[in-house]
């Protein structure tokens, strides 16, 4: 049987001989749909596609280019529901989040519409006398795009929106677990008139189409969101090649969401539940590491339990559930793993950790706490992606701040407090590239700049108008005025 949707390859819709089946992770039964599964050669032909197509659209002028992002987003939105759907039901994600995922997509590409009528430069003075000099902004060429499953429309949205608005050609492979929202996505930018080759779609395998597009000397760039591992062999073969390649890698994090004693303890909770335990806990920005200060902890964690106590798991598509499955059985063994991991370091499993049994065949895992946490153990320390949180306690606003610093990871991190203080003292020392207060660690906004430090990633940041550092490449042209 071959794939029921195919690869778009140089404007054509291609399918394969081999298939990947898109499974429900509510509903093991569910099958979402047949969809391509390519190889090396399908990974060389988009590239060749995107590099033929790229001198034109680099050329192309910024009003298509705001128009046809600008129908692509309307479908988007007007599809939010139906695309909401497919998520969850693909991913796990509640109808809720997936819908609102569907709908920061829509609004993610009328952002970016925008941004390809605001490149701008900027015109400076030159050193010798008559010299004048103008720093302008170019499209970097065929730029690869490799996407994690764990927002399966909303990255895509953000990296391909930006890529194209300023002018680059796009060759993308989404995660095997969620090809759904990377077809539909792809379809409605196709439909809204986006030109043969410039956006090719290669699903496959990440060893195979992912590992083609960071060797291949005719990738400019690539944009990448993953896990740490995945990240650090895709820029050793980016590099590797006879023209390095820039890249922008947004991996993994152990997010710590600090909580002091003179914080407003509802919204503490909320932040805490929220951010470490929605979207089962499979965000990169979770709240991973509660810290919480010794005169406040013991109310907090029994505000914690008892409100997920309150929280219903289950398929992901009944309205009534807040938290979903987890994506597949290789997640829910990690979680697992680590749930033995914390037991093992001694640290309390205060609540949770459950295989839980519901009458379709899932992943479902109850959200777990952990407390008596140590800075040292495993759980505080590696990036789990699943329902499971740590509580570690702290004296003081002072080791709180040194415990949230203590990682290898620096993507976001949460304060709560009414202290004017202690919050503007985070914001300035805390080590991540995002820093929140009064807010969960989750939830970022489209038009500001996404990433993070250390080992959390690599290269410029994402979204906003920042988008430009990694999309576009400077130019400085010097002109004098010649000989009267
Ligand atoms: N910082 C951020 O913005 C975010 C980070 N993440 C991180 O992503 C991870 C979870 O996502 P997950 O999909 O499991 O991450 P992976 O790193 O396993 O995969 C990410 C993507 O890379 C592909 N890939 C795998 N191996 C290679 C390779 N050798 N060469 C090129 N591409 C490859 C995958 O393909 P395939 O599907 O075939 O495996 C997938 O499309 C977590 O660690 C999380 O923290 C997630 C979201 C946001
Ligand atoms: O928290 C968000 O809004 C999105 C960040 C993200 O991409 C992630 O957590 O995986």
């Amino acid at each position: 049987m071959t794939s029921q949707y195919g690869n778009l390859i140089d404007g054509e819709w291609v399918s394969t001989p081999e298939v990947n089946v898109n499974i429900n992770p509510s509903d093991t039964d569910d099958v979402v749909g047949r969809y391509a599964r390519g190889g090396r050669d399908d990974a060389v032909r988009a590239i060749e596609a995107a590099r033929r197509a790229f001198p034109a659209w680099a050329r192309s002028v910024p009003l298509d280019r705001h128009d046809m992002l600008m129908r692509a987003s309307a479908e988007v939105l007007a599809r939010a529901d139906d695309l909401g759907r497919l998520l969850a039901r693909e991913e796990g994600k509640t109808l809720v989040e997936g819908v609102g995922e569907a709908r920061r997509a829509g609004q993610v590409l009328a952002f970016m519409a925008g941004e390809s009528l605001r490149i701008g430069g900027e015109r400076i003075q030159g050193l010798a006398a008559g010299s004048d000099a103008e720093v302008t902004r170019e499209p970097l060429g065929v730029v690869a795009v490799i996407t994690p499953w764990n927002f399966p429309i909303a990255i895509p949205a953000w990296k391909i929106g930006a890529a194209l608005a300023y002018g680059n050609c796009v060759v993308f492979k989404p995660a095997e677990l969620v090809p759904g929202c990377a077809w539909a996505l792809t379809d409605i930018l196709h439909r809204a008139g986006v030109p043969r080759g410039v956006l090719n779609l290669v699903m496959g395998s990440g060893s195979k189409v992912g590992a083609v597009f960071a060797e291949h000397e005719d990738v400019d760039a690539m944009t990448f969101t993953g896990s740490v591992p995945t990240g650090r062999a895709i820029a050793a073969a980016c590099v590797a090649g006879p023209t390095m390649k820039r890249m922008q890698l947004e991996m993994g994090g152990k997010n710590p969401l600090v909580v002091l004693d003179d914080a407003d303890l509802d919204n503490a909770v909320e932040c805490a539940v929220n951010g470490a335990f929605y979207s089962a806990g499979q965000r990169c920005t979770a709240s991973s590491r509660l810290i919480v200060t010794a005169p406040i902890h013991d109310r907090f964690v029994n505000a914690v339990i008892q409100r997920l106590k309150s929280l219903r798991i289950g398929h992901a598509l009944d309205p009534e559930n807040h938290i979903g499955p987890v994506v597949d059985q290789r997640q829910l063994d990690i979680d697992l793993s680590y749930l033995d991991i914390g037991q093992r370091e001694n640290a309390r499993l205060a609540w949770g950790g459950d295989r839980l049994q519901r009458p379709t065949p899932g992943f479902y895992l109850q959200p777990a706490l952990f407390t008596d946490v140590e800075p040292g153990m495993r759980i505080a320390r590696e990036e789990i992606f699943g329902p499971v949180a740590t509580v570690l306690k702290v004296k003081d606003y002072e080791e709180a701040l040194a415990v949230a610093n203590d990682t290898e990871f620096g993507l976001s991190a949460g304060i709560c407090t009414t202290s004017l203080k202690y919050a503007s003292h985070f914001k300035r020392n805390s080590e991540a590239g995002i820093v929140k207060v009064n807010q969960g660690t989750s939830g970022l906004d489209f038009h500001l700049p996404f990433g993070g430090r250390k080992a959390s990633s690599y290269g410029p940041r994402e979204q906003g108008r920042y988008a430009a550092e990694f999309y576009t490449i400077v130019k400085t042209s010097y002109t004098s005025p010649g000989q009267p």
